[in-house]
């Protein structure tokens, strides 16, 4: 998520749904009421996403670490998505990161606008990914920071309040970069891979979080919370706080299926450089959140990227006749820039690796 300063974009007035919500809590004003297409159905939830526990992975006998292994490589080849528990972070630093994003989004506009995110960039408060003035908006208040590594921190949008919300974000990051770096190893080994494959990539990583807030809206049927899209990360860790109403939505055989909360697990899912990195065989799946009529809802996501001077393409043990080549190399830096700065749409920043015709590979 480096900070990509575009000049000339005319993005309009936003309106800020907290503000909103509170002033006039019926009106949802047009910018916010989608095209038919994209208005969220009722979703009835028919699967459950997997839940893998990583106590089994790390300490479980042979068994059970086989057969979790292989429900991970199901997992991020069917699913793109899964529910890790036992990860080892402990409840209290779950509900520390939940209290100061909520204290913040609590306070008054004044103060959380201290911290703008400048029309075009990605770090600060505000909705990111705007880039025109008739781009539908997202019901959701976010603030974005680069964590990782130093010099993509921009100190100046560290929000002061609540006091120890820059300690209390630094030890969640650190406690998420770990888990990161052991999923991964297992992610290695469930492609049969040296489990420490990845680490070349991922000595230097860049981890940004972004928390979600996304008050109550009075027509949950016309918004999106968060438009689809798919993460530019490798690996995505993603926390519904505790208490909030079921809002995230995976893509999953062409039906939105709603990812029910597990207490105290993360949602793990899988970024766009995973799946180039694989060669297609593990997805980076479609997702988005919707609104609730009179709950909000808070996540705290956090995106693992490989450096943005590191070179990759598919791995050339994933390439065979099976599974010829589908992406080019390419600098994660270029991706990164070229995610940030396109508006959510699907999958459709991908397209920027994907190879078109054969010879290219
Ligand atoms: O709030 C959610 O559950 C979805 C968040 C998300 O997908 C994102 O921030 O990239
Ligand atoms: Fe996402």
């Amino acid at each position: 998520m480096a900070p990509v300063p575009i000049s000339s974009i005319k993005i309009g007035h936003i309106d800020d749904v907290q503000e909103l919500r509170r002033a006039r809590p019926t009106t949802i004003p047009d910018r916010f009421v989608r095209d038919m297409a994209e208005r969220p159905s009722t979703a009835t939830p028919s699967m459950h996403i997997p839940v893998i526990d990583l106590s089994k992975l790390i300490e479980g006998d042979r068994d059970q670490s086989h057969t979790e292994l292989s429900k991970l490589a199901v997992s991020c080849e069917e699913w793109g998505f899964f529910q890790v528990v036992n990860h080892g972070i402990d409840k209290e630093m779950l509900r520390s990161i939940e209290k100061v994003a909520m204290e913040f989004f609590m306070l008054p506009l004044e103060e959380k606008q201290k911290y703008p995110m400048a029309p075009g960039t990605v770090q600060g408060y505000g909705q990111a990914f705007v880039f025109s003035e008739n781009q539908k908006l997202d019901w959701c208040n976010m603030l974005a920071l680069g964590v990782e590594p130093l010099f993509i921190r921009n100190p100046k949008l560290w929000p002061t309040k609540p006091a120890n919300f820059s300690e209390t974000l630094e030890k969640y990051s650190a406690s998420i970069r770990m888990l990161c770096q052991i999923l991964l190893s297992f992610i290695a080994m469930s492609l049969h891979m040296n489990n420490d494959a990845f680490n070349d990539m991922f000595g230097d990583a860049v981890q940004a979080v972004r928390m979600n807030y996304y008050p109550p809206c009075s027509r949950p049927d016309l918004v999106l919370g968060l438009s689809p899209h798919s993460d530019g990360s490798a690996l995505t860790v993603l926390q519904q706080a505790e208490g909030s109403s079921v809002g995230l939505q995976i893509l999953k055989d062409d039906n939105w299926e709603p990812v029910q909360p597990v207490p105290n697990a993360l949602v793990i899912n899988i970024g766009d450089t995973l799946e180039v990195l694989t060669n297609g065989k593990y997805k980076s799946v479609e997702h988005r959140a919707v609104t609730h009529k009179d709950q909000d809802r808070l996540s705290i996501v956090t995106f693992y990227a490989p450096s943005y001077e590191i070179e990759l393409g598919p791995l050339p043990e994933l390439i065979n006749d099976n599974r010829p080549c589908m992406y080019r190399k390419y600098n994660h830096g270029e991706y990164s820039k070229h995610y940030v700065t396109n508006k959510l749409q699907g999958k459709r920043t991908l397209e920027f690796a994907k190879i078109q015709t054969k010879l290219s590979c």
